[in-house]
């Protein structure tokens, strides 16, 4: 299939693993990129959903899908296109290869069923044409703990911290992230292999930090939760001035949470705990004494897409009972356009095609944004995105779209 006159798209063969390899790291900076991360690369990627765009024998374009399963409000762990490698070279940008790939990417999701496609944006104003939604933020901050204190529950006495070497306790880690994967909208099961990504700790990435550390919390002998981090020395004019960053945490329990939230904010001669890429709601903003002094940063996570609307929307449960009919308008993939009516509450939902008037009209990209309950669709409505067409069908499908828990992509892909 030809992308204009002179390139032709291909599956990627694995002999080209190399090549297109090199051709992402370029099209992302150049920066440093170790063996192991290539080597770790490769053993993820799944050669029958990765393409390349050729010009004769020039490699000009990347791209491929991971098969993951992301919660969705209520649960269930729905089949999801982890659409990533995108990569068009400087020389052939803006004459449709990204375009071609992109609709390889979402016919293949189809075929195969998947009703939703996901990614994390380089830039977020390329996937909107595309379909994509903004379905999850991240959250960032930079947190002053010379002055800030906690408020610790009752029980966090008993979690005992300890540090580990990361690898040798990446089982026990990994039992915890799978035991939390139903719990949250945007959470991804994933294939065997993916946990390694977490250890991947080049020198040259370090920037005067150390190599990473962890510990994880235990109570009457289990792995409860973990923290993944570094630390940084800095010595300022009046001491000592370090710097720690989170980058993961995770725990089953509030107080094996709040035992590690202690123990970070508590390590000698450090005085700024950096998070960065956590859920909007994560219980760590209800321990702290002063949330200003924390200085929280909200950018968009995970950008999601409905690749089959009777399919994606019937596969979660509603806070509240809904039945509305949309009118949905998607011209990149039009198995999707028309009218759909949905039914659903809390313990189950359908949606199925329908010739009845339409209550809300809106294209597929604002189902993808609020299909996992952290966008309201009377937000979208307000900055004209959503279109009530009968009086209270907004109300009723914002309600119910809702979700109790923020949704959150745990990890990039
Ligand atoms: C999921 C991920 O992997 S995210 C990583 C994306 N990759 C990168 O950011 C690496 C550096 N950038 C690139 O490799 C390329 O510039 C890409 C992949 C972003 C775009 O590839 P191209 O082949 O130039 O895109 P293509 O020509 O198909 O563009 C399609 C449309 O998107 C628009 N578009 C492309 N890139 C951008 C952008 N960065 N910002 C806004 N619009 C964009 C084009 O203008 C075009 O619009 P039109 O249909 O109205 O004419």
């Amino acid at each position: 299939m030809g992308t204009d006159h002179t390139t032709e798209l291909k599956p990627l063969r694995p002999e080209d693993f190399d090549r297109w390899w090199d051709h992402l790291v370029r099209a992302f900076g150049g920066g440093p990129a170790s063996a192991e991360e290539r080597a770790l690369d490769r053993s993820l990627t799944e050669f029958d959903r990765a393409l390349g765009v050729w010009d004769g024998d020039t490699l000009v374009g990347t791209a491929g899908a991971f098969s993951f399963r992301m919660t969705v409000p209520g649960g269930a762990p729905v089949p999801t296109a982890g659409v990533s490698m995108v990569s068009v070279a400087a020389t052939h940008r803006r004459r449709g290869v990204l375009t071609t790939m992109m609709r390889r990417l979402l016919d293949d999701a189809h075929a195969k069923g998947e009703p939703l496609a996901a990614l994390f944006a380089s830039e977020p104003a390329i996937y909107g044409r595309f379909g994509f939604g903004t379905a999850a933020l991240q959250l960032s901050a930079e947190i002053d703990t010379a002055r800030v204190t906690l408020a610790l529950p009752e029980g966090t006495e008993r979690v005992r911290v300890r540090y580990a070497p990361p690898a040798d306790v990446l089982a026990e880690c990994e039992a915890v992230y799978a035991a939390l994967v139903p719990r949250r909208p945007g959470m991804l099961a994933r294939r065997p292999g993916w946990e390694r990504t977490a250890l991947l700790d080049p020198e040259s990435e370090r920037e005067g930090a150390s190599a990473l550390q962890c510990v994880v919390a235990e109570r009457d002998g289990e792995v409860t939760g973990y923290a993944r981090f570094r630390t940084k020395m800095g010595w300022g004019p009046s001491g000592h001035d370090g710097t720690v960053s989170v980058e993961d945490l995770a725990a089953l329990d509030p107080v094996s949470g709040a035992a590690l939230w202690r123990f970070l904010f508590g390590i000698d001669l450090m005085t700024t705990l950096k998070v960065r890429g956590r859920p909007v709601d994560d219980a760590w903003q209800h321990l702290v004494s002063d949330l200003r002094r924390c200085l929280l940063q909200v950018r968009d996570s995970g950008h999601v897409r409905l690749v089959e609307v009777g399919a994606a929307l019937s596969a979660r449960t509603y806070l509240a009972p809904v039945d509305v009919v949309f009118e949905v308008e998607d011209a990149f993939c039009p198995w999707n356009a028309g009218r759909w009516r949905l039914t659903g509450d809390a313990k189950g939902a359908s949606c199925e095609r329908t010739a009845d008037a339409a209550d809300l009209a809106l294209s597929v990209r604002e189902l993808g944004a609020a299909c996992l309950g952290g966008v309201s669709l009377l937000s979208l409505a307000a900055a004209g995105r959503v279109r009530e067409l009968r009086p209270g069908a907004l109300a009723e499908a914002s309600v119910g779209f809702g979700s109790p828990v923020a949704p959150w992509f745990p990890h990039g892909f």
